[in-house]
């Protein structure tokens, strides 16, 4: 049992943005600050909450006798430094203060641990102190905490995730009511998922850091955001997602981390990506709707875990930072330290060409015979097996694109990127294909 709370000094917390996230972790510092010294054991003070403007209006939650622009000045006084600012500078720079002033920091910041997560793990590292990180990666659900330590005694081979709310929220919003791109990611801005440029979630780039730090921590080897192959979601139509539910698939965003040990022609190594993907709808992943997020992992003794639950939003993430503060604050308390980055594995980054996926090939071709087997034979050339064939609308009949042409839709078995990438060139060339309509990948099945 710890000790009363009035038993240790209050420990100092310092709060470094109060935007989205920051006014409700100071909320739930104030709200619950009776609850907070019960389990740490201390009271949890919280000392300043720096913003660029302190006249700004604000939440009313938010004490403004904390306000203060003097930011460096801030983590100089401080026992626990939470940076919910985001952005790469000052963050870093603030963080690295805070730890070499020996305090434990906790970020959300997924975009500067991506980056340059060592430099801030190493300062850390030296200094003795903790570095906690859960809200950096799908919000609120528990999810660093249990592949850092929950899994540590594990190997696992994969992990699938849909961690960006906003692009989840879009494709489930253009899925179920036909809404168009654009105004899903309106929504999602005015309900607080996005980012303030969404750029970083319809691009790709933030399921990409979330994708470099799952993949760190679950392959114990170093990925940054450049290791990360990423394609967003801006070339998913209505016709895929249309098309997705006709196969008995839905259209999600996918971060992708994988352990391939050499097998089918591909080196050993991670593979990480992001990218839309068909998932089967009997998937788990495919029951995920809305902004929410949720975290499949295979692991070999653990078998199929999956972890769902808000990815993104104000208290949710908060919900993420507080824990690691209760954390970092038990360890001040009670002695100890949260684990340190762990590297040790080394394994090699593969290049995007070397992922290996099943695809789904939607193209438009001349409707006689022997078509199909041109098409068949330029896939078979090139080494990829496939699955399945159908031909949806009937030769020349009611939904073809015009008479004479058929679509013709092809499930691959799975194929290295390489190989795929250059099948569907050799496609394209051949004289009765009109159109590649689209290529996408299946995963998770
Ligand atoms: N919003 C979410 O759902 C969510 C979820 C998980 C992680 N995150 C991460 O949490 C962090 C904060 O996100 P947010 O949504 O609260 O962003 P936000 O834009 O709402 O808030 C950031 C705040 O920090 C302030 N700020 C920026 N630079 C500053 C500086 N130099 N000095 C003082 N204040 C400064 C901004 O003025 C703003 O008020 C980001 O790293 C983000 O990626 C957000
Ligand atoms: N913009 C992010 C917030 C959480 O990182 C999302 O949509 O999931
Ligand atoms: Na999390």
């Amino acid at each position: 049992m710890p000790p009363a709370a009035e038993s240790h000094p209050p420990l100092r917390v310092a709060l470094l943005g109060c935007g989205v996230v920051g006014t409700q972790v100071a909320r739930l510092l104030t709200e619950q600050a009776d609850d907070l010294a019960s389990r740490v054991g201390a009271r949890l003070e919280l000392v300043g909450i720096a913003v660029r403007d302190v006249a700004a209006p604000r939440d009313a939650a938010i004490d403004r006798a904390l306000l203060t622009d003097d930011a460096e000045g801030l983590v100089q006084r401080a026992d626990i430094v939470v940076e919910v600012m985001g952005g790469t500078e000052p963050a870093r720079t603030l963080l690295l203060r805070a730890i070499e002033a020996g305090a434990a920091v906790v970020t959300a910041n997924k975009a500067l641990l991506a980056e340059d997560g060592p430099t801030l793990y190493k300062a850390a590292d030296a200094a003795g102190v903790d570095i906690y990180f859960e809200a950096a990666v799908a919000g609120a659900i528990p999810i660093v905490r249990p592949v850092r330590e929950s899994l540590a005694g594990d190997h696992v081979r994969r992990v699938l995730g849909i961690v960006n709310g906003t692009t989840n929220y879009v494709l489930d919003q253009m899925a179920t009511t036909g809404m168009d791109l654009e105004e899903a990611v309106k929504e999602a801005q005015a309900l607080g998922y996005a980012e303030a440029d969404p750029t970083a979630d319809v691009e790709g780039y933030d399921a990409a850091a979330k994708a470099a730090i799952l993949a760190s921590l679950a392959f114990h080897t170093r990925v940054s955001l450049d290791d990360v192959a990423r394609e967003g979601i801006l070339s998913v139509t209505a016709d895929d997602v249309a098309w997705a539910a006709q196969t008995g698939h839905v259209i999600k965003l996918l971060a992708i981390a994988e352990l391939r040990d050499g097998a089918a022609g591909v080196p050993a190594g991670v593979s990480v990506r992001v990218h839309p993907a068909l998932v089967p709808t009997a998937h788990p992943l495919a029951t995920v709707r809305g902004s929410f997020n949720a975290v499949f992992v295979e692991a070999e003794s653990a078998g199929e875990l999956m972890f769902y639950g808000r990815g993104a939003g104000g208290a949710p993430t908060a919900s993420a930072v507080l824990g690691d503060v209760v954390s970092a604050a038990r360890h001040r308390v009670l002695g100890g330290k949260g684990p340190q980055e762990s590297t040790y594995a080394e394994l090699a980054i593969l290049p995007a060409s070397a992922a290996v996926t099943r695809y789904q090939v939607r193209l438009d071709v001349e409707d006689r015979p022997g078509v199909l087997a041109q098409v068949a034979h330029a896939l078979a050339e090139h080494g990829v097996s496939i699955e399945a064939v159908r031909q949806p609308t009937a030769p020349g009949g009611a939904g073809a694109a015009e008479p004479g042409v058929a679509e013709l839709v092809i499930t691959t078995h799975a194929a290295p990127e390489s190989a795929l990438a250059a099948t569907v060139e050799a496609v394209a060339a051949l004289e009765p294909v009109r159109t590649i309509t689209s290529v996408l990948r299946v995963e998770g099945a």
